[in-house]
């Protein structure tokens, strides 16, 4: 066994829970966030979706199976911080490179374990989304992390996706002939396998910064625009609101995943919510209006899209929602090929029950072509 130092967690109520440091010895901050799935904390803690939160894995056992280069979801660790139940020194799993502690330690992330998740999890779930802070620092008063949360912003209303978004061009290919179909992906903060599942389908993907002109994205001839994923609160990003406008204007097809969805339903005029608690997890079911059919869906949000705002406006469809809250889980924009979901089809990790949204832009795309 090795001997860690100790570690808190405080709450922005004051509320402190004690374990174990694990990663770097330090301090973070940020917005307390649940995911509740049995697999997958490599490409959760790697997904851009998480900047500024501190990630809680409710699995109690985390780090078992150690980390995999070609696993992550982006170049690094993401996530302000993470906490944990048990966590495993020991990386079960012959294609593993790098144990989890030492994944922490070369992205210098702080995280706390021995930390009683399911206790953490039932209060944050009552009393609502809240900052907290982890310290392994030896001398930091609870009183002096209290006073420091008071500088931590709240989520709501942030823009981080700038953070996250590729300063440059570049484009994802599989094939080393021509791709059949050319689509341009505004980058809020993409997961690397939304690229992938679409290199899976004959595209070839030029992944654009998010601030890129409508030009720029049209010089390249795109069959398609896929708007990814992010982190942050989609209301403020205004500038991003308009130009997804612009983009459904030319009628080129469009599909949004996550922050895409809710940018592409912001463009509309619908408005998005901050959720009392997010959707984080593999398990979350979905009911598909069109075919009647459930599917099982990975989902990490803390933003919503209102439904009451999404029925009154006669240009939009709602084609899926959520069975547990019955929030909006995906729109469709009428007499256009756009549509979106606030879940991950993707799914990595998680199941691939809703790969099938990827053929269907695949579909909407060859509909344009054809035109
Ligand atoms: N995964 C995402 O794209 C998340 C979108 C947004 N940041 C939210 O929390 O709702």
């Amino acid at each position: 066994m090795i001997e860690r130092a100790n570690a808190v967690l405080v709450l922005e109520d004051g509320t402190t829970f004690h374990g174990k440091a694990i990663g770097k010895i330090g301090k973070t901050a940020g917005e307390l966030a649940f995911n509740t799935g049995m697999t997958g904390y490599q490409e959760v803690f790697t997904d851009p979706s998480y900047l500024g939160q501190l990630v809680i894995m409710t699995s109690p056992h985390i780090g078992n199976y150690g980390t995999t280069s070609a696993e992550s979801e982006s170049d690094k660790i993401q996530c302000a911080g993470i906490i944990v139940k048990k966590f495993s020194d020991v990386a079960s799993r012959d294609i593993s490179d790098l144990s989890l502690q030492d994944f922490l330690i070369k992205d210098n992330k702080v995280g706390i374990s021995d930390i009683d998740t399911r206790a953490l999890v039932r209060y944050i779930r009552s009393k609502g989304a809240m900052n907290a802070i982890i310290s392994s620092n030896e001398d930091d008063s609870i009183e002096d992390l209290v006073e420091e949360l008071k500088n931590v912003p709240s989520m709501e209303g942030l823009e981080l996706a700038s953070k996250v978004s590729t300063k440059e061009a570049y484009i994802s290919s599989s094939s080393t002939g021509k791709s059949h179909y050319k689509v341009a992906l505004l980058d809020f903060g993409s997961k690397k396998s939304i690229a992938t599942c679409l290199n899976d389908r004959d595209c070839e993907v030029k992944i654009f910064p998010m601030n890129s002109s409508l030009d720029e994205l049209l010089a390249y001839e795109p069959d398609g625009f896929m708007l990814s994923n992010g982190p942050g609160d989609p209301a403020v990003m205004t500038s991003s609101h308009q130009l997804v406008k612009e983009i459904i204007d030319t009628d080129i097809p469009v599909f949004g995943i996550c922050m895409g969805h809710q940018i592409i339903a912001a463009s509309q005029g619908l408005e998005t919510e901050k959720m009392h608690q997010g959707h984080r997890g593999l398990n979350h079911p979905v009911l598909n209006h069109k075919t009647g059919k459930g599917e099982i869906t990975s989902q990490n949000h803390g933003f919503v899209v209102s439904r009451v705002s999404a029925e009154d406006n006669e240009n939009i469809e709602i084609t899926h929602s959520h069975l547990n809250d019955n929030t909006v889980a995906g729109i469709a924009l009428k007499n256009k090929l756009v549509f979106s979901v606030q879940y991950h089809p993707e799914s990595s990790a998680g199941p691939h029950d809703s790969r099938y949204l990827f053929d269907d832009f695949v579909t909407n795309m060859d509909t344009f072509k054809q035109s």
